[in-house]
């Protein structure tokens, strides 16, 4: 398994990109995060679908930049397809409007929030509770070393792998350099769902031959070209929302 010839955006030039969505390409932040979010929850639905008696609980872990407002996002969807997502989401983030309404949203739909780190690993080591964690801690503007509170759940992650459920990571494993993979803390994710385009440190993800998907597609052709990445933008028309690598 590897990338399949897929090109990557580098972390400067996603940041780049994402600006550029934003300012001549018009988009508002919370349509991008919408349609990222939208089909983090349609790649775990392909890929871990819920049992059918609602009993499907994920726990989400949510970080302090965007990363964590696709997880907050993929929550809702996945409540309505029918799973049971548990929040922990620990650093609220300082964009206060676009992140308190999707709190909101959540609470709307009886989604709990954890408080506690303690709490968080007593209840990822109880067996069979959860079904999948899902990774959105850090994307591509996280820069090395892990700062607290983040640095304790995810050494406690990467020394549990193997004893607990599997890691569904969104655009990066969180902890890894978006460029060059792995670094003091490893959560050896089983499923990396990629954004917009894979980052360099996907390629390592692939090599070890977990569930790769594409999912936040919503750049023009004409920007695909730009950022030399218009083999993505010919994989919309292979499949729509998400498509597997
Ligand atoms: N154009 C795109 O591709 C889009 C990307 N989105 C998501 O947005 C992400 C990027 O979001 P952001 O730029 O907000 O950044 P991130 O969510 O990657 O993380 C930035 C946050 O993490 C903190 N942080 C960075 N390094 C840290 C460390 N070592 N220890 C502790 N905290 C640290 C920063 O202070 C900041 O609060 C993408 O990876 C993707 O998930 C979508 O929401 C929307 C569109
Ligand atoms: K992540």
């Amino acid at each position: 398994m590897g990338l399949q010839g897929i090109r990557v955006l580098s972390s400067k030039l996603a940041a780049q990109l994402d600006e550029e969505l934003m300012s001549t390409g018009a988009f508002s932040i919370d349509q991008l995060m919408e349609l990222a979010g939208l089909s983090v929850a349609q790649a775990i639905y392909r890929q871990y679908p819920p049992k059918q008696d609602g009993s499907s609980k994920v726990l989400v872990l949510v970080g302090p930049g965007n990363n964590g407002g696709d997880g907050l996002v993929a929550s809702r969807h996945l409540k309505l397809w029918g799973y049971d997502p548990v929040v922990y989401y620990p650093k609220k983030s300082s964009r206060i409007d676009l992140y308190s309404r999707l709190v909101t949203q959540l609470k709307d739909m009886d989604i709990p929030e954890i408080d506690s780190v303690e709490e968080v690993k007593r209840l990822i080591k109880v067996p069979t509770l959860f079904e999948l964690i899902v990774d959105s801690l850090f994307g591509f503007s996280f820069k090395p070393p892990v700062r607290a509170p983040f640095d304790d759940l995810l050494k406690f992650l990467s020394e549990n792998h193997g004893n607990i459920a599997p890691v569904v990571s969104v655009d990066i494993p969180s902890g890894w350099d978006v460029d060059s993979g792995p670094l003091e803390y490893d959560i050896k994710p089983s499923m990396l769902i990629s954004l917009t385009a894979p980052k360099p440190c996907a390629a390592k993800f692939a090599s070890e031959g977990g569930a790769h998907y594409l999912g936040g597609r919503f750049i023009s052709p004409k920007l695909a070209e730009k950022y030399n990445i218009s083999d993505i933008t010919s994989l919309y028309k292979k499949d729509n929302l998400v498509v597997k690598l």
